[in-house]
């Protein structure tokens, strides 16, 4: 006879059941015991296919020490302007999308060039976007859909998007990211320089357990209803440290104890309620961030809720902000740009990548490089003067 369950829990139970391996063996619930029902679970699972391990990708395009440079000095670099030690401004600027590693590695030589010059007032990090939160649906980025066709060949874009971020770092020009999918930093935050969440996630407390893991700064944006207390709290959260589960860089899952990331900010991208890049909504975002006893700084996003998602008032922005940096308004140390080869955006249909523009967007609308080289040299000329 089975000696009784010492546990609380509801003694016909399949798992009280199979600790006793008599019950098991001739048990009158053996046979409960061997149920594997399978109309309980992965009901609308209508496939599933193997995934690479983050380990083997890794292997497969490691980071060479020249990478492994790039990345750490980006990181100080950037820790060091959020903290103030550095005078410079941090500019994130590049594609809203990466949809063609060829034409987003030729943006990255043009502003590579570029940003040498500009390196006593600027530091310029690429943003190389390979995640795309949608507000309903559409093209969800390089990593889910490399072919641009609905046959997302994820392992795919996985190597793409390594390989991406490695030739980029390789110019010595260093990258950001949107952290979406809670399991693709294994994959690539090796070589990330700054990483962000976004508008749509700000509030979740699996990117902000994410975040306080994350080994280099990363900007958490206010929401899409403009909400900028939201990215504050996250800010708080992500500075903690945290339990939770995930992945290894072998592909097992396991729990996390995290320390922590005091190196995250806040990104003013404005919202449904309107821009929100003005020194009233910058100040008060600073005294929210006092109140929370977190530094004092911003990253003002030129692009999205600010401008409308239209590139030329993006423009309009930028230059206005190069003003204000001038003169010394406090508090906003880095600025957010999308820009790409070509200005604007177009429709992607899928299964049809061979009629786009070269160079030009198919998520938002991005100044185009000549505009973008031209901005930069205000806003270093603004840094200048402020120093002055
Ligand atoms: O930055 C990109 C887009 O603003 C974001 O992914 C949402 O795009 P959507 O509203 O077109 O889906
Ligand atoms: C998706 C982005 O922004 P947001 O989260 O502000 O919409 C982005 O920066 O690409």
């Amino acid at each position: 006879m089975a000696t009784p369950s010492t546990s609380t829990a509801d003694s016909s139970a399949p798992d009280s059941i199979a600790s006793d391996p008599d019950d098991i063996a001739g048990g009158s619930h053996a046979e409960a015991v061997r149920v594997h029902p399978t109309d309980l679970d992965n009901r609308r699972i209508t496939h599933v296919s193997p995934l690479m391990s983050p380990a083997l990708l890794r292997d497969e395009h490691p980071v060479q020490a020249p990478v492994a440079d790039t990345v750490r000095a980006g990181r100080d670099a950037t820790v060091d302007i959020l903290s103030g030690r550095d005078d410079r401004l941090l500019v994130l600027v590049g594609p809203c999308s990466v949809h063609d590693p060829g034409a987003a590695l030729d943006y990255a030589r043009r502003l590579a060039a570029h940003a040498e010059t500009l390196r006593d007032d600027l530091h310029v990090v690429m943003r190389v976007y390979f995640e795309k939160p949608r507000t309903t649906l559409g093209w969800k980025g390089l990593i889910n859909d490399p072919d641009l066709d609905g046959s997302f060949a994820v392992n795919k874009g996985l190597r793409m998007a390594r390989q991406l971020l490695l030739d980029v770092s390789a110019l010595g020009l260093p990258v950001g990211c949107e952290f979406l999918d809670p399991i693709t930093p294994q994959y690539i935050s090796d070589i990330v320089t700054w990483g962000s969440i976004g508008a749509r996630t700000a509030a979740s407390q699996v990117h902000r357990q994410l975040c306080s893991a994350l080994s280099m700064p990363v900007g958490i944006k206010n929401s899409t209803e403009g909400d900028v207390q939201v990215a504050v709290d996250a800010t708080r959260a992500a500075a903690a440290g945290h339990v939770f589960p995930g992945i290894t860089t072998d592909g097992l899952s396991a729990l996390f104890t995290t320390a922590g990331n005091p190196d995250c900010h806040v990104i003013l991208r404005g919202g449904s309620s309107g821009p929100n890049h003005d020194p009233d909504t910058v100040a008060d975002t600073l005294a929210r961030l006092r109140k929370a006893e977190l530094p004092e700084r911003v990253v003002v996003d030129a692009s999205h809720g600010n401008s409308g998602k239209d590139h030329v008032r993006q423009a309009g922005l930028v230059r206005e902000l190069a003003g204000r940096i001038a003169a010394g308004e406090p508090g906003i140390t880095g600025l957010m740009i999308e820009s790409f080869l070509a200005e604007g955006r177009q429709d992607l249909t899928l299964g049809r990548s061979a009629d786009l523009d070269y160079g030009r967007s198919i998520t938002d609308a991005c100044l185009d490089w000549d505009t973008t080289a031209e901005l930069l040299d205000r806003l270093a000329a603004g840094v200048r003067a402020r120093r002055g």
